[in-house]
């Protein structure tokens, strides 16, 4: 097994297959994702296809060569990272050719989550995953031997039989494991459920992998004075109570990352732990603007965003927190500087743009305050007169909203709160007997 700490790392770069990245540079993350979770990589290659081999991908004389270096070099590699989509059978020719195990691009990234996943939750979510992908290579595989054994005549040999029983094995343990993930997801919703009635904006940061968005959210939580977590016990440990220079209080959460060709399986099993960035006030998108390929990274997270159901009409705000300008030269980062402040004058409709370094600091105060405005902005201050009975409504309020003061005016009670444009709507058609009132409303004034 020990050799399996051992790998080849190949990027197979298919000629016509179109990519907004260099091959280098896909093979380059590739190596990275293999050392998050501590393969020594001792070679890497990037592999010019012309014609993918249906049986192999790879051409022939290719796969030979690799088998022999594997044969031959100290100490000998047990594990080959292919970095793209294989076929069941191009995944079984392969591991028979090489003597080796070999991950393709979804496995490699199933292996990362499968070794960071944290909470029970989350270990859950990646076996579930992990069982989904091994299925879809079984069924595939199956419909492929029955072709071939259709066509040699001799259907329903022992391997069929095998694979289906192999198949409803894993049914049987996807139906156990998804009993099991309900049941946990039932107490947290709880807990979320709890969670909500504290009336704290929730500001989520995004991004892809490794732009720094943990750096960052250490930052931001010991930025802020009285930040804590005592709050609300049954948090996730990657949410924080902070508060904002104005003192407001907001809950800051921390995601996992995103990366090319999240498996799909990922995409749907992750939905449950990212609905905090479903249901944030503001979505804080953090870049790596040092990393050549970061326009490239910033479309796949809009598109796992999108596969999340976050639509880019979405009205929530979305900040860009352009990081590591540490790392830029200085002429490029005097040529961000001047386009994000042209930006900000010209384009009303894009994000919000600061760059910015969570490791120097530079620039956090401006993300904070580009956040509070943003929150100012989603939730607008404003003035409503409940007409007595009142209790219901007042309770309401209460539970969803930062009530800022509360006046009597007769038998009325005048309220001033913050709310979103979603729990206004939500408020006036429950309460229809509530009217908007202003600051300078007399009746509020003389109240
Ligand atoms: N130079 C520099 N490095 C940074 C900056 N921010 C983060 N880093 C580094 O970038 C690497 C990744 O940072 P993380 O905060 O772990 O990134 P992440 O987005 O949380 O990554 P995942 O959790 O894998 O999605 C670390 O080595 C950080 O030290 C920055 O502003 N400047
Ligand atoms: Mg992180």
């Amino acid at each position: 097994m020990s050799d399996l700490m051992f790998a080849i790392v190949l990027h197979p770069a298919i000629r016509g297959e179109a990519s907004t990245r260099l091959p280098e540079a896909r093979l380059e993350e590739a190596v990275g994702l293999a050392a998050a979770i501590n393969i020594k990589v001792i070679a890497e290659e990037i592999i010019q296809i012309g014609q993918p081999k249906p049986s192999t991908l790879i051409g022939g004389g290719k796969v030979e060569e690799i088998a022999s270096f594997i044969e031959t070099h100290k100490p000998k590699p047990g594990l080959v990272i292919v970095d793209g989509a294989l076929t069941p059978v191009q995944h079984r020719n392969l591991e028979k050719a090489w003597n080796a195990k070999v991950l393709d691009r979804t496995a490699l990234i199933l292996e990362i989550f499968g070794a960071r996943a944290q909470t029970a939750e989350g270990v859950l979510q990646v076996e579930l995953a992990h069982l989904d992908y091994q299925r879809s290579r079984l069924v595939r595989s199956w419909t492929h031997l029955e072709r071939q054994r259709g066509g040699a005549g001799f259907l329903g040999g022992p391997g069929e039989r095998q694979i289906e029983s192999d198949r409803r094995a894993l049914d049987d343990k996807i139906v156990r494991l998804k009993k099991k993930l309900e049941d946990v997801r039932r107490t947290r919703t709880l807990q979320r459920a709890k969670r909500k009635k504290a009336p704290h904006p929730v500001i989520a940061l995004v991004g892809y992998t490794n732009a720094g968005k943990s750096t960052l959210f250490n930052r931001m939580t010991k930025a802020s004075v009285k930040a804590q977590d005592l709050l609300f016990a049954t948090l996730d440990p990657t949410m924080r109570a902070i508060d904002l220079p104005s003192g407001v209080r907001a809950i800051l959460s921390d995601t996992v990352g995103f990366i090319s060709d999240l498996p799909t399986q990922l995409v749907a099993a992750f939905r449950a732990t990212l609905e905090e960035v479903l249901e944030a006030d503001v979505i804080v998108h953090v870049r790596d603007i040092s990393h050549p390929d970061t326009e490239a990274q910033k479309a796949d997270v809009l598109a796992v965003l999108r596969a999340l159901g976050i639509e880019e009409n979405d009205e929530r705000p979305v900040i860009e927190a352009l990081n590591k300008i540490d790392l830029l030269d200085d002429d490029d980062r005097q040529d961000l500087l001047a386009i994000t402040r042209l930006k900000s004058e010209a384009d009303a409709g894009e994000p919000v743009r600061i760059p910015m370094s969570a490791e120097t600091g530079e620039g956090v105060s401006a993300l904070f305050d580009a956040i509070e405005a943003a929150l100012t902005e989603a939730h607008q201050e404003m003035v409503v007169r409940l007409s007595a009975p009142f209790g219901a409504a007042r309770a309401w309020l209460h539970q969803r909203s930062d009530i800022l003061d509360e006046t009597p005016s007769g038998v009325d009670l005048v309220i001033k709160t913050r709310l979103s444009k979603k729990t206004e709507g939500q408020f006036f058609k429950l309460f229809p007997a509530a009217t908007l009132a202003n600051d300078a409303d007399a009746a509020y004034k003389s109240a």
